[in-house]
């Protein structure tokens, strides 16, 4: 052992002795302390783009103020004979561009290919400092976690880098989503999860060719009527990604991370994506991505709660006193469950006024209706 001084004293010593209860220590010397909470940030939209496309990234200092995340994107949607040029044109709008309190992410390439080393190398030693997040695509298990944790763990040290880059997994593969608890609490480092709808797609087998969103071919079709066998039947389309979404917003509430919806590709259609990110919303996501500047502001919409909604919860949480026992409101029960489902959405409408003037403004506005 190293200098002698015992457990206390050698930080080497440490990193010998690793165990369970050893999970919030640095997993190199050097490396800054683990994250003990996930820091609840407004994440409304990760909005991408590439680095490497040099009129996109001159729109980055405009756009940055709009959104919460900007995420540089080194993978799919990058051509293979481009990624060092997205690599580095991330480098320079990370050093260049004043993101205030806009947070930085960016999706490395996948485990597997050729760039992720590189990417990992590159970004955090040169550009560390201003990551809040590295986008891991392609997770399979804990073990590519624990593999990306140890790795920018030792690149923190390196670069003398004081507070912990976060990692957040795309779910996208059949194993990916068998595996997602584990995954959710593979690192103190896990930030939290996107669903990869398309890569999930191929991956499984199923028979779309879309980015996200549902499939009229996916329906339930109402009971012929006995007397009118020929008349026309009601068919209602239903939710592909109902049961990935519920797991992954389970996996990570029980984790203590936070579950985004990932893409929708069509972009022209803004009323199917307003609605895909909304049933993300009521199911317990925070955020979904925006790939065109025209998703930015539909995500803002969804993600944050309605006035209205909020004046109801607020009106709840003042009647309701200490939070127990039951009362009734305009003709709804009352108790200590929907007195908590009401402390969800008053303290996230608190953490998105907080930055955000505009809606400060309509809570308000709709508290005083009332
Ligand atoms: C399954 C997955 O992995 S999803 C994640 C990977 N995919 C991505 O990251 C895609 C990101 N988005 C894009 O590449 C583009 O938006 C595309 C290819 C979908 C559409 O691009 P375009 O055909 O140029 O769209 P459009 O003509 O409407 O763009 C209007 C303007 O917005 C710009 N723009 C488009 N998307 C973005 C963006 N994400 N960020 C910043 N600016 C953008 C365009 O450069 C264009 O600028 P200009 O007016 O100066 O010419
Ligand atoms: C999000 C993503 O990468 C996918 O849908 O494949
Ligand atoms: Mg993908």
């Amino acid at each position: 052992m190293a200098g002698g001084g015992g457990r206390d004293a050698d930080p080497i010593w440490e990193m010998w002795m690793r165990s369970p209860k050893d999970f919030f220590r640095p997993l190199a010397v050097g490396a800054p302390e683990p994250v003990r909470d996930v820091p609840f940030r407004p994440s409304r939209m990760i909005h991408f783009f590439d680095p490497g496309n040099p009129k996109m990234a001159a729109k980055v200092p405009a756009i940055a103020p709009t959104v919460d995340v900007l995420l540089g994107n080194l993978e799919d949607a990058v051509a293979a004979d481009r990624k060092e040029a997205a690599r580095a044109g991330l480098v320079e709008v990370a050093k260049s561009v004043d993101f205030g309190e806009t947070q930085l992410w960016t999706r490395i390439n996948s485990l597997d290919s050729p760039w992720a080393l590189d990417d990992l190398l590159t970004l955090v030693t040169e550009i560390g400092d201003r990551l809040d997040v590295i986008m891991v695509p392609k997770v399979e298990s804990a073990a590519d976690i624990h593999y990306v944790d140890r790795l920018v763990a030792q690149l923190e040290a390196r670069a003398g880098i004081r507070r912990p880059i976060l990692v957040h997994a795309i779910l996208e593969t059949p194993a990916g989503v068998a595996n997602v608890e584990e995954i959710a609490g593979a690192s103190p480092r896990m930030q939290g999860m996107s669903l990869g709808p398309a890569d999930l797609a191929a991956s499984r087998r199923m028979k779309t060719t879309r980015v996200g969103g549902g499939h009229p071919g996916y329906l339930v079709r109402q009971d012929p009527d006995g007397e009118r066998p020929d008349a026309p039947r009601a068919v209602f389309q239903q939710d592909l990604w109902h049961y990935t979404i519920a797991r992954m917003v389970d996996a990570c509430a029980a984790h203590g991370i936070l579950p985004y919806y990932g893409p929708f590709g069509d972009i022209k259609d803004t009323v199917g994506c307003e609605d895909q990110f909304r049933n993300a919303f009521l199911l317990g996501c925070v955020g979904a991505w925006s790939l065109h500047p025209v998703q930015i502001g539909i995500a803002k919409k969804v993600f944050s709660p309605a006035p209205e909604d909020v004046a109801w919860a607020r009106r709840v949480i003042a009647a309701m006193g200490d939070g127990t026992g039951a009362v009734m409101i305009d003709g709804k029960m009352q108790d200590d469950a929907t007195f908590k489902q009401c402390q969800v959405v008053a303290e996230l409408a608190e953490t998105l006024a907080a930055r955000d003037a505009e809606l400060r403004a309509a809570y308000a506005a709709a508290g005083e209706d009332r």
